[in-house]
């Protein structure tokens, strides 16, 4: 059953400083189910007022959390890891009817959020500094590290659960508290998340997340000096406007934005694990993710075998509402998103590209497309430029891997490059010279809790997950400790 109303961690409300709670003057906004165009339920339409006392209430539990020791917020955030996996099913149905993707993914992405609340409860009791060899005798140096502050969170639609668990775990094992402004298109797996963080244990004000349109929110959080840092995911034009913001409190940011990953196929890959790989990273989440291969490069000597094979596994591909079992492309999030991709398409077909397979038959729906290859794909092409975000494969066909280098890096963008080759000194060639934060050789799939996850250029700034996603939440201090002569 679908009726997202009757399942217990559905929460039409806003929480602050542990108060769940309506917009000051009553007023909500819709949460549509993208699958079917109804509306899911509402959340309280907040801005600039709500966002103040939600910045109050973790500013005054932030004096108590910071003081937790380091085993006692671990215990916490493991808490709050053990209800998330408690509650898988729930949370994925949450996720799945309010950003569309199949059941499936919404179960895997409940696992990959609450790994990186397992990551950061690890973490935490790893938080140290260091005491500095003197240059005088009478002295001694102490290294330390202390949480930042409050933290204003800002996340997208397409992983509303793992991308509030990427910030939110490591601000609150390094001693920060959060204000989450999640997506206004998917809050309630966010509102989901912080009923079990109450659950857990963690107290009142520590985690607060205000619904809401993004400018009255976002404005507060950016312009509020109290705020010390913003930690933002989502498209690079919002990610520099909301840098711009920041910067007349001289807030620490971590940005994580566009992409427009490059997937190449030499000659002598793996063919069949190259399919298997540009599938994975082509089409998760109906190719909604700033991962996602969004140029396919293939290489002359490999291409049309590559073709036909990529061709027939997507032409397979199942098009339906992610509750429906065995759907491969569920629908996409909004219309814009649709028009975007219908943009692309088009402008592509118009400029001399093909398509390589025929399109899936599409049930009723508002936002269903379905996932396609292009051959003849050219640089001078829209989807060459920007991120489709969509399930659209474009072939580039080259000849050398000078040329190859030359397009993939011929972009702005520097998140995530795949590239598939058995050549071991090819591999370390290519590897070096792609200019991106993340690059996937012979795999299609680079997200994991364990490893550095950002990008360069304009892709954003910082790193989340690994050992390096709690220093963003840390600041350095040189404690000098004199007169022990
Ligand atoms: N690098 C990464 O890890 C990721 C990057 N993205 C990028 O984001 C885009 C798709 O996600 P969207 O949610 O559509 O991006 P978006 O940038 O439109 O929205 C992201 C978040 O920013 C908020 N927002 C928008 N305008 C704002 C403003 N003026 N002030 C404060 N908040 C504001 C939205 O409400 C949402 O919560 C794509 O370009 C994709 O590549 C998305 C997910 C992950
Ligand atoms: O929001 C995204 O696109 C995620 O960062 C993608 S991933 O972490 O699942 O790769």
């Amino acid at each position: 059953m679908d009726a997202i109303e009757t399942m217990p961690l559905l929460r039409q409300r806003a929480v602050i400083g542990g108060e769940w709670t309506g917009a000051d003057g009553g007023e909500t906004i819709a949460v549509t189910n993208p699958a079917t165009g109804e509306v899911l339920g509402t959340v309280p339409a907040m801005g600039a007022g709500e966002t103040q006392r939600a910045i109050a209430a973790a500013e005054a539990a932030f004096r108590s959390w910071r003081k937790r020791t380091h085993a006692e917020r671990a215990a916490l955030l493991m808490a709050w890891h053990d209800l998330m996996l408690e509650h898988r099913a729930e949370l994925a149905m949450i996720l799945t009817l309010e950003q569309g993707k199949p059941l499936t993914e919404a179960d895997g992405e409940i696992g990959y959020g609450a790994s990186f609340v397992k990551w950061f409860a690890e973490e935490a009791r790893r938080i140290d500094g260091g005491l500095i060899p003197s240059p005088t005798p009478d002295r001694r140096i102490a290294v330390l590290k202390e949480p930042v502050g409050v933290c204003g969170i800002v996340t997208p639609w397409n992983f509303p659960n793992a991308m509030i668990t990427r910030k939110v775990a490591p601000a609150l094992a390094a001693g920060c508290t959060v204000v989450v402004k999640p997506s206004e298109l998917t809050p309630f797996s966010a509102l989901a998340m912080a009923v079990l963080a109450e659950q857990a244990g963690i107290p009142a004000g520590v985690i607060n997340v205000v619904t809401g349109l993004p400018t009255g929110i976002g404005g507060e959080l950016t312009g509020n000096p109290a705020v010390r840092k913003l930690s933002f995911t989502g498209s690079t034009k919002v990610g520099s406007l909301l840098m711009a913001q920041c910067a007349p409190t001289v807030k620490r940011l971590s940005l994580e934005l566009g992409g427009n990953a490059p997937f190449i196929v030499f000659d002598d890959a793996d063919l069949d694990a190259a399919v298997e790989g540009a599938l994975i990273s082509k089409f998760r989440n109906g190719g909604q993710t700033c991962v996602c291969a969004n140029r396919i490069l293939v290489q002359s000597g490999i291409h049309d075998a590559f073709v036909e094979k990529l061709s027939a596994r997507v032409a397979a591909m199942k098009v339906g509402p992610g509750t429906q079992e065995g759907v491969a492309i569920g629908p996409m999030i909004n219309a814009a998103a649709l028009e975007k991709i219908v943009r692309h398409v088009d402008d592509a077909l118009a400029k001399g590209a093909r398509l390589a397979n025929e399109r899936a038959a599409l049930p009723e729906g508002p936002q269903y497309v379905a996932p396609i290859v292009l051959t003849g794909a050219t640089t001078d092409m829209q989807l060459a430029g920007e991120e489709t975000f969509g399930p659209v494969a474009p072939i580039f066909r080259f000849e050398t891997e000078e040329e190859a280098l030359a397009i993939a890096n011929g972009t702005p963008f520097g998140l995530a490059a795949y590239f598939y080759t058995r050549d071991l000194a090819r591999g370390f060639r290519v590897g070096e010279a792609l200019e991106f934060g993340m690059v996937g050789l012979n795999t299609g799939l680079i997200s994991t809790e364990v490893a550095p996850f950002g990008g360069v250029k304009q892709s954003g700034l910082g790193r989340e997950g690994s050992q390096l996603g709690i220093e963003e939440y840390l600041e350095t201090k040189a404690f000098h400790i004199g007169g022990l002569g």
